[in-house]
């Protein structure tokens, strides 16, 4: 707990440093629960002390960690328990620094109640150019830890400082969004060797990259085949098949109604059918279209027999066969999860999605067998043996039309690259998944940093993306 306690201090005294340019004479208020994160709060709060900040614990439970108290009071720091919510919250705003103690991993389901709900609530409702910097201690309180939900008031962090080792609730959505900056304090604790969930680097993405290598032509590089778009929707097939180009592969064969469309963008792309690698459906379909249904169906017994891998994604998805391969990736938005989860007899909606994500993208993957790629500000990414991807690169800017048939054409290219590495390795699937959302959500950046991107210009921006990442490695 000790070592705790000094790094958590150190992370508060640097927020008061940035904010008043120095520590002395800072003014932090510690939001105190029952229990050891409580207590590592308090501890931070003495050796703060120390240092000659002004420190005051609002306690928010009967009883607060002793020991952690009584180093508070020896240093000269202050103790309130908190009765009255209006004078909690009145020296709560009065704070440079906030430090969020009331709840780590030992928090029960059902979120903050009580007088620290009323008090969390009321100072995340009030947060203004002057609201004090929030430093929460472990997680932030009240959040799932163990799958980042959020069933009641949650007080957004600045920076979480976390012990031992990340926690999946700091990377999952909802509460991945209310963690602000992660800092890992290692405890020098044994932890088991596998976090339950991951989140990819750049060097990790750049390693699962499928680089050719000298003696490559254009059938070992992978070709991919992208049933997409129609008549009424023939900017999903120009998108897919960009993104499938520009991510580097041996060919792009493109089958459906707007080909003359595709070549004269993408004059690259073959137009008709041939020996694929893995495929990409649905971007741009609608499932009434009977001549794409029927060229998706046809393609589904190559994946199923042939063991091609594919990307299905919008229109396919509702074409999906009962049970697939984990070679097959899903990569549904949160509306479209939902109708799969209904189609298939759990009746959820868009919000229900929303709200518990990685519980909903484990039941695709349980219910088809599919990996499961869920879209959005945390893309999630559920595959075989369960195992669970956070990936949270891209910026907000990408939530624009077409930037999911850019991602399902990238998905697709890098699938051709690897395609006898993920049949032959169930779990790699969504290892390059996961790694197709984090080069999707950086192709962004690349491609307007800060500001305003399309869906073209992320595909665009690919060839540049990948040259970075594997220069980087
Ligand atoms: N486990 C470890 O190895 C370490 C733990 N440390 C700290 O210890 C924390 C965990 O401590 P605890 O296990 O004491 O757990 P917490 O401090 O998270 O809280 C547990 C207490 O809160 C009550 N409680 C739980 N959920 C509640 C809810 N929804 N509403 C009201 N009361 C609720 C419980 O009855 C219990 O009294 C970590 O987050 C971390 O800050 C650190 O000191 C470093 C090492
Ligand atoms: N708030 C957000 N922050 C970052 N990325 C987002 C956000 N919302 C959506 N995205 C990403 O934008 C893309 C949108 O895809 P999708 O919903 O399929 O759109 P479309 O079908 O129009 O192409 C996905 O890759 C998704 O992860
Ligand atoms: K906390």
């Amino acid at each position: 707990m000790e070592r705790a306690a000094f790094a958590l201090a150190g992370a508060v005294a640097r927020e008061l440093r940035a904010r008043r340019g120095r520590v002395v004479g800072g003014v932090v208020v510690l939001l105190v629960g029952p229990g050891n994160n409580g207590g590592d709060a308090l501890h931070a709060g003495a050796v703060l002390r120390r240092r000659g900040v002004d420190v005051l614990a609002l306690a928010l439970a009967d009883r607060v960690h002793d020991e952690g108290r009584a180093a508070l009071l020896a240093a000269g720091g202050r103790v309130l328990v908190v009765d009255d919510v209006d004078i909690a919250v009145d020296r709560a705003r009065g704070a440079d620094v906030l430090v969020d103690g009331i709840l780590g991993i030992g928090a029960r389901a059902g979120g903050l109640t009580g007088g620290a709900g009323a008090l969390v609530e009321r100072l995340d409702a009030s947060r203004d150019e002057g609201a004090p910097v929030v430093v929460a201690v472990d997680t932030p309180s009240g959040i799932g830890v163990d799958d980042g939900s959020v069933s009641g008031p949650v007080l957004r962090a600045d920076r979480t400082v976390t012990f031992g080792g990340s926690k999946p609730g700091l990377v999952l959505p909802p509460a991945a969004h209310l963690t602000g900056v992660l800092e890992v304090v290692d405890l020098g604790l044994a932890l088991p060797d596998e976090p339950a969930v991951v989140r990819l680097e750049d060097r990790d993405a750049a390693a699962l990259w499928p680089v050719p290598g000298p003696d490559a032509h254009k059938y070992t590089r992978g070709v991919v085949g992208v049933v997409a778009g129609a008549r009424r929707y023939p900017g999903a097939a120009v998108l897919a098949t960009s993104a499938a180009v520009l991510a580097g592969v041996g060919m792009v064969r493109y089958l459906g109604d707007v080909g003359d469309l595709v070549v004269a963008r993408r004059p690259e792309v073959v137009v008709g059918p041939g020996r694929v690698q893995a495929w990409v459906f649905g971007p741009g379909v609608s499932p009434d279209d009977a001549a794409q249904r029927r060229r998706i169906e046809h393609a589904f017994e190559g994946v199923l027999h042939r063991g091609e891998p594919a990307v299905v994604d919008a229109g396919a998805l509702e074409l999906l066969p009962e049970h697939v391969p984990t070679h097959v990736v899903l990569t549904p938005h949160a509306g479209e999860l939902a109708r799969l989860l209904s189609d298939r007899g759990h009746r959820v909606t868009r919000a229900e999605v929303e709200h518990h994500p990685l519980r909903s993208a484990r039941l695709a993957h349980e219910l088809t067998g599919a990996t499961v790629l869920l879209k959005g500000h945390v893309t999630l990414v559920v595959g075989a043996g369960g195992a669970v991807y956070a990936q949270a690169a891209a910026p907000a800017w990408l939530a624009t039309a077409g930037a999911g048939d850019v991602l399902a054409g990238l998905l697709g290219a890098m699938l051709a690259g690897r395609a006898d590495d993920v049949v032959e390795d169930p779990t790699l699937t969504a290892a390059v998944a996961a790694a197709a959302a984090l080069v999707h959500g950086r192709a962004a950046d690349v491609s307007n940093p800060g500001g305003p991107v399309t869906a073209r210009g992320v595909a665009l921006a690919l060839p540049e993306t990948v040259r970075a990442l594997l220069a980087d490695a």
